[in-house]
C-alpha cells in the first residue's frame, strides 16, 4: 500500500520503518530533510536496521494518492496537520491516529470530511535519538484500532491489512471510544500523579497516598466518560488499575510526565486538561484531576513560553 506518515518523530519513524520493511511504499512528511530517504531503526538488541523509504518531503504535494495516512505528531499539533492535509489527499484514504487521548481523531474528523478516521490506542516505547533515527525500547507496538468516523466502511479493514506481515500487533475493536477513554484514564492518572509528585510508577504505587490518588483519578475519568455516553466500566478501571499496580516496571513514567519534568511542551491539555474540561461541561466533579491539572498547568505554560 501507499502510505503517508506525517511527522518524523519517534512514532512516525518507527511506523515508517516497520511498514517499509514489510514492502509498503512509505512517504514521510518531516519538517527538515536529513539527506538520503532512509531511516535507522535501533532495536532493543542493539542492531541498527537501515530502511529505505519511497520519499521524504517537507511540503505535502498538492495532490497525493495514498491508501493510508498515519498522523504521527503530538496531539496538540493535529489541528495544524489536518489543515495542511485538507484537499490534498485522495478521498478514500484511511486516516490513522495513534495519539493518547480523544482529541486527535476528533480534530481529524472535523477537517478531513471525506476520509474514514481510524483511531487507535498504541502501547510501545520509542524514542527519536537523532534526525531519522529511532530507538525501540522493549516490545514491538500493540495497537487497538477502530473506526472513529466511518465514511466508506473500509477504513479499519485497510488499516488491518496494512499491518499484516509486520511485527506490530493490531487488533480491531468496534468500540474505539471506550478503548481511547480507558487508555486516557490510565495514562492521565498515573502520568499526572507522577508529574505532580515527581515520582516513578514504582514509587507512587508503593505509597498509599499517591496510589489512592491514581485510583481516584481513574474513577473520575470513567465517570466523565460515562457522562459523555462512553461506557467505561468498573471492570475496565479494575483492569487499568491492575496494569498500574502490577503491570509496569518500577521505573515507568509517562511521556507527558517526562516532557513536563524536562521543561518541554507536553500533552497535558489533551490528557488531564481534556478530562477536566469535559467534566465541567457535564457537571461531574473531578477534584483529583482538577487539582493536578491546575498544578501542572503552570509548568506547561513555563515550558511553552520558553519554546
Ligand atoms: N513515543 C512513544 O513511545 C509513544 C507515543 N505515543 C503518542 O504518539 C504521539 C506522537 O508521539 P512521539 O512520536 O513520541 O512525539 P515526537 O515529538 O517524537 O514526534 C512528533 C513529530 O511530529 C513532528 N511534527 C509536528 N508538526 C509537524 C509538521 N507540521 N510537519 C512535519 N512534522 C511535524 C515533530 O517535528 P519536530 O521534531 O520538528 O517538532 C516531531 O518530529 C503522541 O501523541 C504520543 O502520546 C503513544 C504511545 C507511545
Ligand atoms: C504508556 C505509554 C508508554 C504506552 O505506550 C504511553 O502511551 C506514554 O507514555 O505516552
Amino acid at each position: 500500500m501507499k502510505v503517508l506518515v506525517y511527522g518524523a518523530g519517534a512514532m512516525g519513524l518507527y511506523f515508517a520503518g516497520r511498514l517499509a520493511q514489510a514492502g509498503h511504499e512509505i512517504y514521510l512528511k518531516t519538517r527538515s530533510e536529513w539527506g538520503e530517504p532512509t531511516l535507522t531503526l535501533q532495536s532493543p538488541h542493539q542492531t541498527n536496521e537501515v530502511v529505505a523509504l519511497s520519499g521524504i518531503f517537507t511540503e505535502v504535494p498538492e495532490s497525493l494518492d495514498v491508501d493510508v495516512v498515519i498522523l504521527a505528531t503530538k496531539a496538540w499539533q493535529i489541528p495544524d496537520v489536518v489543515k495542511d492535509l485538507r484537499g490534498k489527499i485522495s478521498s478514500g484514504a484511511a486516516i490513522l491516529t495513534v495519539q493518547n487521548g480523544i482529541t486527535a481523531p476528533e480534530n481529524a474528523s472535523e477537517c478531513l470530511e471525506e476520509s474514514s478516521i481510524v483511531a487507535s490506542t498504541c502501547v510501545v516505547i520509542v524514542q527519536r535519538t537523532a534526525p531519522g533515527v529511532v530507538k525501540l525500547l522493549g516490545h514491538e507496538a500493540k495497537l487497538v484500532a477502530g473506526e472513529f468516523v466511518s465514511r466508506n466502511g473500509k477504513g479499519l479493514s485497510t488499516v488491518i491489512d496494512l499491518f499484516k506481515n509486520t511485527p506490530i500487533d493490531l487488533t480491531g475493536t468496534d468500540d474505539i471510544r471506550r478503548a481511547l477513554w480507558k487508555k486516557l484514564a490510565l495514562i492521565s492518572s498515573y502520568g499526572a500523579v507522577g508529574a505532580v509528585s515527581n515520582l516513578s510508577v514504582g514509587q507512587t504505587r508503593s505509597h498509599e497516598s499517591t496510589r489512592q490518588m491514581v485510583r481516584d483519578s481513574m474513577d473520575e475519568c470513567a465517570q466523565v466518560a460515562r457522562a459523555h455516553g462512553v461506557d467505561v466500566t468498573e471492570s475496565d478501571i479494575a483492569d487499568i488499575f491492575a496494569i498500574y499496580t502490577d503491570g509496569f516496571e518500577e521505573a515507568t513514567t509517562s511521556s507527558m510526565q517526562r516532557d513536563l519534568a524536562e521543561g518541554r511542551p507536553s500533552e497535558l491539555e489533551d490528557q488531564v486538561g481534556e478530562v477536566v474540561r469535559r467534566a465541567h461541561t457535564v457537571g461531574v466533579e473531578a477534584p483529583t484531576q482538577n487539582f493536578m491539572y491546575r498544578v501542572l498547568l503552570a509548568r506547561e505554560e513555563i515550558a511553552r513560553d520558553k519554546g
